[in-house]
Formats: C-alpha cells, sequence, structure tokens
C-alpha cells in the first residue's frame, strides 16, 4: 500500500512445524498508532520480529518503509523496544542512553536535551546516574523506552512497553505517544492492557495466525456490539474457540 510505513501480506512465519504466523495482513501508516492485541502465545513479538526482519518470514511479505527489513539505513529511522530489555546492567541509566544515542548517530550538541527529554517522559530523572543493575523491572522498562524515544525515529515499534509502570506514569506515556503521532510519526504497539488498545487509531486482533479483526477501536465496538475492546477480545476469543 501506498504511503505505508509498515506493510505485511499474507505474511507466513513457521518455527519448525509449529505455523506461528499463518495469513497476517497489516498495515501501519504515517501518522498513525495502531495497537496489536491477542492472547498470550499468539505471536505478536513474532508479527513485529519479521516485520523487523530479526525473523525470516516463510512466505508472503514484510516491508518497512517500503523495503523488505533488515536494512541497516533505516534502522535510524526506528525505535524498537523489545519485549526483554537489552541494556547494559554494569552502566548507569544516563551511560546506556549516551552508548544508544551515539549509535543513532545522535550529534553531541543534541545529546544532553535528548537524554533529558526523553528520560522526563518516562520519568527517570533522579535514577539516571545509578546503575542498571540496581533497577526495578519497571525501571528498566521505562529505560528501555527512553532507549526507543531517543532520536525522534520516524516509526516506534513497543513490544509490551507499559508492562510494570503504573497508571498516573503509563498516562504520561500515552501523552507522548498521542504527540508523537500528532507530529506525523507513525507507532506499532502491543499491549496487555485493553484499556490502552482503546487509545490506538486501529487495534488488530491477532488469533490463530492471523489478524482477524483490524479497525478503530469505536468500529470495533459496533461490529461487536460490545462498549469495549476487552470485550471485543473476550467475544471475538469465545467465537474462535
Ligand atoms: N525463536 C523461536 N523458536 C521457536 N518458537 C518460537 C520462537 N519465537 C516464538 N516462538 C513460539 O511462537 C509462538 C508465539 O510467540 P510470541 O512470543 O510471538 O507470542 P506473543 O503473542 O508475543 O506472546 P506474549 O503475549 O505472551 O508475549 C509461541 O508458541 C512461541 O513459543
Amino acid at each position: 500500500m501506498a504511503d505505508a510505513v509498515i506493510d505485511l501480506k499474507h505474511l507466513v512465519k513457521k518455527f519448525g512445524k509449529q505455523t506461528v504466523l499463518e495469513d497476517v495482513n497489516l498495515t501501519v501508516m504515517k501518522k498513525q498508532i495502531v495497537g496489536l492485541i491477542g492472547p498470550s502465545g499468539a505471536g505478536k513479538s513474532t508479527v513485529i520480529k519479521t516485520a523487523l526482519g530479526m525473523e525470516v518470514a516463510d512466505g508472503g511479505s514484510a516491508t518497512v518503509f517500503g523495503q523488505v527489513m533488515p536494512k541497516r539505513k533505516l534502522l535510524a529511522r526506528i525505535g524498537y523496544m523489545a519485549q526483554t530489555d537489552a541494556l547494559y546492567d554494569s552502566l548507569s541509566g544516563r551511560e546506556n542512553l549516551k552508548f544508544f544515542a551515539e549509535m543513532k548517530g545522535i550529534k553531541k550538541t543534541e545529546l544532553g536535551e535528548s537524554i533529558d527529554h526523553v528520560s522526563s517522559v518516562v520519568d527517570l530523572q533522579d535514577d539516571l546516574d545509578k546503575r542498571v543493575s540496581g533497577y526495578s523491572g519497571g525501571m528498566m522498562r521505562r529505560l528501555s523506552l527512553a532507549i526507543a524515544l531517543l532520536g525522534n525515529p520516524e516509526l516506534l515499534v513497543l513490544d509490551e512497553p507499559t508492562v510494570g509502570i503504573d497508571p498516573a506514569l503509563r498516562r504520561q506515556i500515552w501523552q507522548e505517544l498521542d504527540a508523537i503521532r500528532d507530529e506525523g510519526r507513525s507507532i506499532l504497539i502491543t499491549t496487555h492492557v485493553m484499556d490502552e488498545a482503546e487509545l490506538t487509531d486501529k487495534v488488530a486482533l491477532l488469533l490463530g495466525g492471523k489478524v482477524i479483526a483490524f479497525d478503530e477501536p469505536v468500529a470495533l465496538k459496533t461490529q461487536y456490539r460490545v462498549d469495549s475492546i476487552e470485550n471485543v477480545f473476550l467475544k471475538a476469543e469465545g467465537e474462535f474457540k
């Protein structure tokens, strides 16, 4: 699709004999937040990893900015937050941010401002000089998110970014995600928090290796004749079984 930032067409991914993704169709357009929901083990992380070229597809196609990943040139345009934190434990939060900022090619003159901004979004300013080995799980998630936000990437791919994060901070993070979208950037986010799925522009429901529903939250609620995305999820899952 023209203008699609992420475009997955009939994507198939197998692990040995297990077909995790059977026929996944999904697009993330410019200036859009797309939420990917589905039961545990449905394959949400696999969708992300295959889209980003960390796993090789067994069928169909996956493009990001019109190209098949991985493409070194595109990496600077993408902020990726994995489900497991890839942080340097023996370094402080600030040192981790500096390291990843350099990897992303952020100019030295912009480094301080950049680190201040991303650490304030996740409320880590006061803990930046502590070693990551002393961080709680939630603090590590917040640092990983801050790293993904560095450099204002055009596309953010966030795998369960708000696990272990309390509601007030979660709200603050969503304000930032909205601002990022309003600037014309794009976000693909997986979540188990159904309230968060309500905040997206479009929700994709992954079940049985397929995106069985993909629409605006309001449209999905109308389609399933329920009053929340949580109930859409439960009804779709019930019908599927
Ligand atoms: N590298 C791998 N090798 C073998 N099997 C894998 C691999 N990665 C994922 N799987 C399997 O694929 C299925 C989907 O896993 P995935 O992590 O994508 O699900 P998920 O929807 O992200 O789950 P959760 O919500 O629990 O994070 C699972 O059955 C998992 O065991």
